[in-house]
């Protein structure tokens, strides 16, 4: 029997837009929900050829900002993946001050794995991204090939979904083909909304080390695991968050050029930070990890 129920499913540009809940291990026993495009074209015979892209969303949002505000399945539908939206933190953890502000707690789960009380129990959502949400997608759409061959994955994500995206992909080498950005949180450790989280979830900003994009991408070595060709961002020059010094996508650039990463950085003139931003790019970015989860 299955562990994972479906809440909802609608028809959009021949996708089927899903919705599910489950019980989580990783987010402390905790009710969860997500939601999945699954292409058309995907019937038992073709479950082991369709990739699958990880988006993570931005604080404050849950599954749904994405599926109902980035317009993604027309692409999702010609290119043939499978798009998987988590929510962004643990729901319903009940523990003291978790709502008291947007950017820490309910809604701002900084896809990490909070140390500290009373969050560590429930706070982790880098395990949920790279381990259990992996494993229910297998058992939700099995790929007859298993084990023999993989199922190919890659991982974008908006804001601090984007800090999660380039976090798992740096820090996961060959498990995800490809990663993408869009006004990623790249270099949390020296601004404000990162350094709340890592002092709150983690007990201090040295201890969010290995949850910082531009610290990792520093490392040569990391960057010859992973192998990525090429990592894509966008980023608007009329984000408010740019222009506070939230986001520092151009630190990431300087610390992987160093490294000896490639990174298209593009800076969208006169773009905000809205899902009007991300439905504009989503299909460039969409377009971007179909040809590497086919050609790798
Ligand atoms: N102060 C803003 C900041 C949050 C924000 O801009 N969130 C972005 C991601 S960092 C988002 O995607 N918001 C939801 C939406 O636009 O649908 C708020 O509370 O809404």
């Amino acid at each position: 029997m299955s562990s994972v129920n479906e809440v909802s499913s609608v028809l959009c540009f021949g996708c089927q837009v899903k919705q599910y809940r489950h019980v989580s291990k990783a987010l402390g026993g905790l009710e969860a929900v997500f939601s999945v495009i699954v292409p058309p074209s995907l019937d038992t015979r073709g479950h082991e050829l369709t990739p699958v892209v990880y988006y993570l969303s931005g604080l404050t949002c849950t599954d749904q900002n994405f599926i109902q505000k980035a317009g993604a399945c027309r692409a999702a539908a010609r290119l043939n993946l499978i798009i998987v939206a988590p929510d962004t933190s643990p729901r319903g953890a009940r523990v003291a001050g978790e709502d008291d502000a947007y950017d820490f707690g309910t809604g701002a789960g900084f896809y990490l794995n909070a140390t500290q009380e009373p969050y560590r129990p429930y706070y982790r959502m880098y395990d949920y991204v790279v381990e259990e949400l992996p494993a229910l997608i297998e058992e939700l759409f099995p790929s007859p090939a298993a084990p023999a061959r993989q199922r190919r994955c890659s991982i974008t994500g908006h804001s601090m979904g984007g800090h999660g995206a380039l976090v798992c992909a740096l820090r996961n080498p060959g498990k995800y083909c490809s990663v993408s950005a869009f006004a990623p949180i790249a270099h949390p450790s020296v601004c404000p909304w990162g350094q709340k989280a890592f002092r709150g979830y983690l007990g201090g900003i040295e201890a969010g080390e290995m949850y910082d994009a531009t610290l990792l991408v520093a490392d040569p070595s990391r960057v010859q695991a992973c192998n990525l060709d090429d990592i894509l961002i966008d980023q608007g020059t009329a984000d408010q968050f740019w222009c506070e010094g939230q986001l520092l996508p151009e630190d990431f650039v300087a610390a992987a050029k160093n490294a000896g990463q490639k990174v298209t950085l593009r800076m969208q003139e006169g773009y905000d930070h809205s899902y009007f931003f991300v439905s504009t790019f989503i299909e460039d970015h969409l377009e971007f990890h179909a040809k590497r989860l086919r050609e790798r």
